[in-house]
């Protein structure tokens, strides 16, 4: 099956330095793909290409097949930062405003139940809290019906019941088999949602794939944590075990019989917590820094 979008070989550089350098990847169809990395990693850099937005210094983003031009903008849907919004303009008017943009629009009842915003429809839009503000986006975004949504970074700054809230929009956009092209820090966020992630850092690919594959690929082991006061430290020293935040990190291939070993040298296993490796853990692994660093 041909990818609706493809990635082949984007440099973007400004001067000396290269934004996004030698990025190559496709996307299928119906996918929610996630653009992973810190701050300067040339994530938004890379979507404003694919967008049509911003010129690649050289290489190529073909939508469904035919390299990308300015008419790309019929055809899919951008979420915009707030500042995109007009004050002293409703809900409901905004929307009516957006769709005189477009050729072809959803109907706003569609888009008023996709993306929940019955409640709030005749309220000024600078009166909209922030997750209100993201639905409000997200429906602008879907306004001219796209087969490709791209999404900024869009629950930073949320709290996390309308993160949370958020995410179930974009699985039901997703429902409606839609292709998502999103960005974000949060790996919570990507694991959740993407379907395949590309991991990015100083403007490269440094790992692409299905988030549980990659888990699996690069992590055979689990963390098992206890209080450190309860851990002889002569055992700790012995394992060489990590101590964090006052806890002792055990990484064990095998939870049995590490738990086994703990019982024989009679440790307290109440406190025990066991957590599996996540995208955080992938990032570390493979950059040496973390992701909010
Ligand atoms: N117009 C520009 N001129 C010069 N440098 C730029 C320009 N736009 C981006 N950069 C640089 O390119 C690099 C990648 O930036 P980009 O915004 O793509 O990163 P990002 O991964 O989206 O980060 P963030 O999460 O902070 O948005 C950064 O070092 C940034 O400073």
């Amino acid at each position: 099956m041909q990818p609706i979008l493809e990635v082949k070989n984007l440099v973007k550089q400004y001067r000396e330095l290269f934004a996004v350098n030698d990025v190559s990847f496709a996307i299928e169809a119906g996918q929610c793909f996630g653009l992973l990395g810190p701050n300067g990693a040339g994530k938004t850099t890379t979507i404003e290409i694919m967008e049509g937005i911003i010129k690649a210094s050289s290489g190529q983003v073909l939508y469904q097949g035919k390299p990308v031009t300015s008419a790309i903008a019929q055809q899919i849907g951008i979420q915009f930062q707030h500042t995109a919004l007009q004050d002293f303009l409703t809900v409901k008017e905004t929307l009516d405003l957006f769709s005189s943009f477009y050729q072809h629009s959803l109907p706003h009842e569609k888009l008023i139940d996709l993306c929940d915003l019955s409640e709030f429809l005749n309220r000024d839009n600078r009166l909209l809290s922030g997750g209100q503000r993201q639905r409000l986006l997200l429906a602008l975004a879907l306004i001219n019906d796209p087969e490709v949504v791209f999404l900024d970074e869009p629950t930073t700054g949320l709290d996390p019941q309308a993160r949370r809230n958020f995410w179930q929009l974009i699985q039901n956009i997703k429902a409606q088999n839609k292709t998502i092209v999103l960005t974000t820090h949060y790996m919570d966020e990507a694991e959740q949602l993407c379907d395949q992630v590309v991991v990015m850092d100083h403007g490269k690919i440094i790992e692409q794939g299905p988030p549980n594959d990659l888990l699996t690929k690069h992590f055979g082991h689990v963390f098992v944590y206890l209080p450190t006061e309860q851990v002889p430290s002569e055992l700790v020293s012995e394992h060489s075990w990590q101590i964090n935040n006052g806890k002792v990190e055990i990484v064990s291939e095998n939870v049995e019989s590490t738990l086994s070993m703990l019982i024989a040298k009679q440790v307290p296993l109440e406190q025990l917590q066991v957590k599996s490796a996540n995208l955080d853990d992938l990032f570390l692994k493979l950059t040496g820094h973390s992701l909010r660093e």
